[in-house]
């Protein structure tokens, strides 16, 4: 069974249409990256799925359970989510930060700090930096530290919106080879949104491509690389390279 699957998804916002009858499933386990030119409905993609936005018609499958029957919260315990710029709480500090679902699942206190201690060294960040604040930390240390939350209940699906687009080419390096660490030794199922073609080739196995809210080309990341199917795909991987 596919952990994630869409059917005839469309949603309109203030009357446009960004998502267009999209169906869509993804595998247990793998790696998918979302490419598509900045509108074309890829952000909207995955607040379909983490139950963010409620589409206007079409279902959202998650292990075989959809937000209709009164599973919206259980469902999104399985579902980590990264965003653009991190989204971190500023008045709360490193530790806080990363294990404010500590309390809905109802873990203590160690081992809310048992799992912190965990994430934290998963990606390299010192311990020292649990009592601060997102100010004191980087861009790229917020990034983590961003990623240490969306996994600090050990969810099968990550969900990350363009999660590097904000780094230097350095920092985005390191943090890809987290990613790739990560799923080397704990695989779950992780959708991307990325503009970065080369970012694409390295962490996924397979590649999605939206344009204009619906699915212009979807396969193994080898394949959609080397056999752009459509005039847009060439472009967008043309343009991501150039
Ligand atoms: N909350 C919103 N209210 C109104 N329109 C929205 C909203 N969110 C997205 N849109 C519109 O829906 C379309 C798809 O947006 P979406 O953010 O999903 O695209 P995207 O591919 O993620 O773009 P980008 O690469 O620029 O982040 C765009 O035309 C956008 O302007």
């Amino acid at each position: 069974m596919n952990p994630i699957v869409l059917e005839n998804i469309n949603h309109f916002y203030d009357g446009r249409q960004a998502l267009r009858d999209l169906s869509v499933s993804f595998a247990e386990n793998q790696c998918t990256a979302i490419l598509g030119k900045s509108g074309s409905g890829k952000s909207t993609l995955l607040q379909v799925i983490n139950g963010l936005v409620k589409p206007a018609s079409g279902s959202v499958t998650l292990f075989g359970d959809s937000y209709q029957e009164d599973k919206a919260n259980v469902l999104r315990q399985k579902l980590g989510y990264v965003i653009q710029g991190n989204g971190l709480f500023p008045h709360l500090t490193v530790e806080q930060n990363i294990s404010i679902s500590a309390r809905i699942i109802g873990y203590n206190k160690a081992k809310t700090a048992a799992q912190v201690n965990k994430l934290m060294t998963l990606v390299d960040l010192p311990l020292s930096y649990k009592g601060k604040y997102p100010y004191e930390l980087s861009g790229g240390e917020q990034q983590r530290v961003g990623l240490c939350r969306a996994l600090f209940l050990d969810p099968p699906v990550l969900l990350m919106d363009e999660p590097l687009s904000a780094l230097d080419s350095v920092t985005r390096l390191e943090i890809q080879q987290e990613i790739i660490k990560l799923q080397r030794e704990a695989p779950r199922t992780i959708l991307f949104v990325t503009h970065d073609m080369r970012e694409a080739k390295k962490l996924a196995d397979r590649i999605l491509v939206i344009d204009r809210g619906s699915i212009e080309q979807y396969g193994a990341a080898e394949t959609v690389l080397q056999h752009p199917a459509t005039a847009v795909v060439k472009q967008l991987f043309e343009a991501s390279l150039a």
